[in-house]
């Protein structure tokens, strides 16, 4: 087994600029995916936590420190940020892997993605000073208009375990550029790195209050976010039970959310592809990396019947040749899923499709060489129908299912034959017919010759049950925005709708 020489920081929660212990003084335990041993614990914050966080936050707000700061200003916190991120990333990323079982490589890149997105955020908040102020022309003489672009307010983000610390940063960073005060409530199942963002927040002098780290469970820690009345809005990403739950208790304030809940995304490869492997590759990429815990994982593979066997020989030789193990290990590209329970889950989905009638054409099962750990290997799964579970559910384990077709308009029917809509891959070398896939695919993002590369710049997010609004991108930061318009009227007429009494 890889071993690590880093330590499990102990931390309490993180408000007001400082660390504090729980008021129910109750911890949960951490667990390493790979060893399923308990490695340290984080606090477990409750309602009580939270109203004193969304206090602090407010306080942040009204205070000049963070309420009356310039975007220049917050981007100076923003990049010094991701320089202690870089500074600290070989740690951070170790500790990601510990936490959440993700391959050291992935863990170090998304580090650096973590980084990446703090300074694109810094010049985002830089831009806004000279946009903070837009004056809009009337025409007229009588009125002086202006809109103004100003921080919505106090932001509770709620966030998931596959990308701990990206995922959290994907909200965070744009909340502070906007200059919002932020409650951040990382998911229970992995911690660790959120928790160091506070320690880094406090170590460049983020002014108190302007971000907030409550773990915890989701129940009782995050909950109470999405029916505080002083929160302004609530951004997730996770699940489509819990994120109708928040939107239902945020329904009854007509607090504004987006929903990031994750799909069943297709790709769809087309026999004019130019080089098998290049298309087994992103086949294999688009669904197995991050153990296939990936809100967009390309899990259907809709495939033209022409090519379909050779096509399904090369990706068997892929598979077997992805080397699954501890993911501190070197060249690992499949560590463990993060968790005994989303272990069960995965392996249930396997078993169900069998009993449905599909055939597992490879994996399924735990490597045989891996006796501890909750892992589970690529798996492969031919002879599906589109009334089975295996097509229809989200699985986020590292768990490919296969349809073929013969026509364009059947690839299409098939790619759009989901309840969620956020991401859809084309592979073929026909420009014309990517245009139309571009066109026909439900959903917020396409790939066409590639599934997964994510760029800051773009707007990440879905449509149908995969949800609303987007992250990342200057769209990511107007969420957290505020638009006011103001209008003085600059004549010295009377304004004359009245009758005057004096006349
Ligand atoms: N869209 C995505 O990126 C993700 C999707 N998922 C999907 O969700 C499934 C279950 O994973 P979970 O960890 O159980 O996801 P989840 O949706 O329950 O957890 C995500 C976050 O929501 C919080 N939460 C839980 N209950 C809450 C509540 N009542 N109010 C407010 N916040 C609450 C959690 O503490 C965590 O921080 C996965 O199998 C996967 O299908 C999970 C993680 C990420
Ligand atoms: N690339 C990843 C984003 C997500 O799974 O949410
Ligand atoms: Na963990």
């Amino acid at each position: 087994m890889a071993m690590s020489n880093v330590g499990i920081p102990s931390r309490q929660l993180y408000i007001d600029g400082e660390w504090r212990e729980p008021v129910k003084k109750n911890r949960i335990p951490i667990i390493n995916p790979s060893t399923e041993e308990i490695i340290g614990d984080i606090p477990a914050a409750t309602s009580e936590d939270v109203d004193i966080a969304v206090e602090a936050a407010r306080k942040a707000l009204a205070r000049d420190d963070w309420g009356s700061t310039t975007g220049a200003q917050r981007a100076k916190y923003l990049r010094a940020i991701a320089a202690k991120v870089l500074e600290r990333k070989s740690e951070l990323a170790t500790l990601e892997s510990l936490d959440s079982g993700k391959t050291s490589f992935e863990s170090a890149a998304d580090m650096d993605d973590v980084a990446a997105c703090f300074e694109y955020y810094a010049d985002l908040a830089e831009a806004l000073d000279s946009k903070r102020k837009t004056p809009v022309n009337l025409h007229l003489d009588s009125f002086k208009t202006y809109v103004l672009r100003e921080p919505l307010g106090v932001v509770g983000l709620i966030t998931p375990w596959n990308y701990p610390l990206l995922m959290a940063t994907w909200k965070v960073a744009p909340a502070l550029a906007a200059g919002c005060a932020a409650i951040l409530k990382p998911s229970e199942l992995a911690s660790i790195t959120c928790l160091e963002l506070g320690e880094i927040c406090r170590e460049v002098g983020l002014p108190p209050g302007a971000l907030n780290i409550l773990t915890g469970w989701g129940p009782v820690a995050a909950a109470p976010l999405s029916s505080h009345p002083h929160v302004d809005k609530i951004s997730f990403t996770g699940s489509v039970p819990t994120g109708t739950k928040i939107m239902t208790a945020a329904a009854q304030l007509v607090k504004p959310v987006t929903l990031e809940l994750g799909g069943k995304s297709p790709i769809v490869v087309f026999d004019d592809i130019d080089n098998l492997d290049i298309a087994v590759e992103w086949a294999l990429f688009g669904c197995f990396s991050n153990a296939g815990q990936v809100c967009s994982a390309t899990s259907r593979l809709i495939i033209q019947e022409s090519i379909a066997s050779e096509f399904l020989d090369r990706l068997l030789l892929w598979t077997k040749n992805i080397k699954i193990s501890d993911p501190l290990e070197e060249d690992c590209k499949l560590g463990p899923i993060v968790s005994s329970g989303q272990y069960e889950k995965v392996l249930k989905f396997i078993s169900n499709a069998k009993n449905e009638g599909a055939t597992i054409l490879y994996g399924g099962e735990r490597p045989e060489h891996l006796k501890k750990g909750y892992y589970v290997q690529p798996t492969i799964i031919t002879d599906v129908n589109t009334s089975m579970e295996i097509w229809k559910e989200e699985v986020f384990g590292p768990v490919l299912c296969v349809k073929t077709f013969k026509t364009e308009e059947e690839a299409i029917e098939l790619a759009n034959d989901t309840k969620y809509g956020l991401a859809s891959a084309i592979m073929s070398k026909d420009v014309e017919r990517c245009e139309r896939f571009t066109k026909a695919f439900h959903s917020g993002i396409i790939w066409i010759n590639c599934s997964q590369p994510t760029f800051h710049q773009l707007p990440w997010g879905g449509k149908k049950r995969s949800g609303f609004g987007r992250d990342l991108g200057e769209w990511g930061l107007e969420k957290y925005l505020n638009i006011k318009q103001v209008t003085e009227y600059t004549s010295d007429d009377a304004w004359a709708f009245y009758k005057s009494p004096s006349n």
